[in-house]
């Protein structure tokens, strides 16, 4: 295995050509502007809004709370659906014991839909104080609720209302037995509350049970996961805040580009990714994964892709080179360029781009690196290069506003070290 690290090479490499010719500056600058922009500066990051459900003392609290312990590192904000119980009027309050609080009317669903706009739209919002022992929202002051990266919304029947599940990037179902659920619901509403035992449990067999059966437990198959046991359910609270760390690590690009897909993790994919990621894995079994995940990222890449002759393919591919020997990298160049002239079918890779330095700024880079040989309707973009995902996203804006006009859709696939954006644009005139 070469002891140079590919890093090092990669930086020696700055201008280094596979194919095609010098394009000068002063060219790259005559290159028409897209009529679309978009401004990274201008583009709203969406928050990842995860939905929590399940019976009344179920453990939904307890497992929002285990997931926003451990997404320390983030601005995570929990919204509750319980403050958006309807304020009683006299007449209910006087005979509150005949009240349904477990029947979805009795929330404010609208004002609940409005909170959740605004904060998506990076706006606060001031969330009402629901006070169990007047049954009414004003006796508190209202919370401040600040925009966040991630948002969670808790309560019984959350994902009653289809466009409150719309909002929601991933479900969850806290999934406890009844007779746990009654037993916490005893303790809580009697010690907590200081509701009396006979209350709670005529309430339970009047309208919670019941509520229970015919609107909460209908709504667990919207959920993507189950949690059974609640809190307590220690691997499943791992599982989910891995996937929400995920997610958050591809977010900067998908909220920025709304029509970028991100191909799904599967364990086929993790695992041929451990593989080509492990130094103990031998060149033949390298070049063997290598070749079969770059083939599924192109398949893959491909049906999205709203391809027609006047358009060009455009491919830019990521890799954090760190770790890898020259021949892996050399390797995935190979696989890279052959597929590539495979999939453009009865073209040429037209265009070759190879970033070595990531300080170096993104103009600058273009100046010195773009590389180009004419090719009719076909032309693909490699570039490879070291950077963090706030700097792709530079070079990609930078990519929309100079190079490429009109692109009209794109595809990313992302692992750990890898990633693939491709997309569509018109074919370049020259
Ligand atoms: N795994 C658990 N073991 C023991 N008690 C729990 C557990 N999870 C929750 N509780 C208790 O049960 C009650 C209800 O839990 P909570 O998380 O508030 O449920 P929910 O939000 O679904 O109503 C609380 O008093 C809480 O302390
Ligand atoms: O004034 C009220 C309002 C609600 N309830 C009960 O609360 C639970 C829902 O809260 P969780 O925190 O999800 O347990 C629901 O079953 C209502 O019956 C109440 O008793 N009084």
């Amino acid at each position: 295995m070469d002891s140079k690290s590919v890093e090092d090479m990669i930086e020696g490499l700055s201008g280094f050509h596979f194919s095609g010719f010098h394009m000068d500056g002063s060219k790259l600058n005559n290159i028409e502007k897209p009529t679309t922009t978009l401004a990274i500066e201008n583009v709203h990051k969406q928050p990842f809004i995860i939905g929590v459900a399940g019976g009344a003392a179920s453990g939904k609290t307890t497992v929002c709370d285990m997931i926003i312990q451990q997404l320390h590192d983030q601005r995570v904000v929990l919204v509750n659906q319980d403050s958006f119980y309807h304020e009683l009027t006299e007449e209910e309050l006087a005979t509150v014991h005949e009240y349904n609080f477990d029947h979805p009317d009795s929330f404010d669903t609208e004002k609940l839909l409005d909170s959740m706009e605004n904060l998506r739209h990076g706006q606060a919002v001031d969330i009402p104080n629901y006070d169990f022992k007047s049954y009414k929202n004003s006796v508190f002051p209202a919370r401040r609720v600040n925009p966040s990266d991630v948002i969670i919304l808790e309560g019984i029947l959350i994902f009653h209302d289809p466009r409150v599940r719309e909002l929601m990037n991933m479900k969850i179902f806290v999934d406890t037995d009844a007779d746990v659920r009654l037993a916490r619901r005893i303790r809580r509403d009697t010690v907590e509350k200081g509701r009396d035992i006979g209350v709670v449990l005529d309430q339970y067999s009047k309208f919670v049970k019941s509520a229970f059966d015919d609107f909460i437990l209908p709504t667990k198959k919207y959920a993507d996961i189950i949690i059974p046991r609640g809190g307590d359910n220690h691997v499943a609270i791992d599982l989910i805040v891995q996937h929400i760390r995920t997610k958050l690590g591809q977010h900067d690009l998908c909220k920025i580009y709304p029509n970028l897909y991100v191909i799904q993790s599967t364990f086929q994919i993790r695992g041929m990714h451990t593989l080509i990621r492990d130094s103990q894995t031998t060149k033949h079994d390298f070049v063997f994964y290598a070749d079969r995940l770059i083939r599924l990222v192109v398949e893959h890449g491909l049906g999205h892709l709203p391809f027609t002759e006047k358009q060009g393919l455009y491919i830019l591919v990521w890799i954090s080179v760190r770790g890898y020997a020259v021949y892996q990298l050399l390797e995935v160049v190979r696989v890279w360029r052959m597929l590539c002239e495979h999939v453009a079918k009865g073209s040429r890779l037209a265009r070759f781009l190879f970033i070595g330095k990531v300080r170096t700024t993104v103009s600058s880079l273009f100046m010195k690196n773009y590389h180009k040989t004419s090719q009719k309707g076909m032309c693909c973009y490699w570039i490879l290069f070291s950077a963090r995902a706030i700097q792709l996203s530079k070079l990609f804006h930078y990519l929309q506003e100079r190079v490429y006009r009109n692109p009209t859709s794109y595809f990313s696939i992302s692992y750990p070290h890898l990633r693939v954006y491709m997309w569509c644009a018109k074919a370049s005139q020259e």
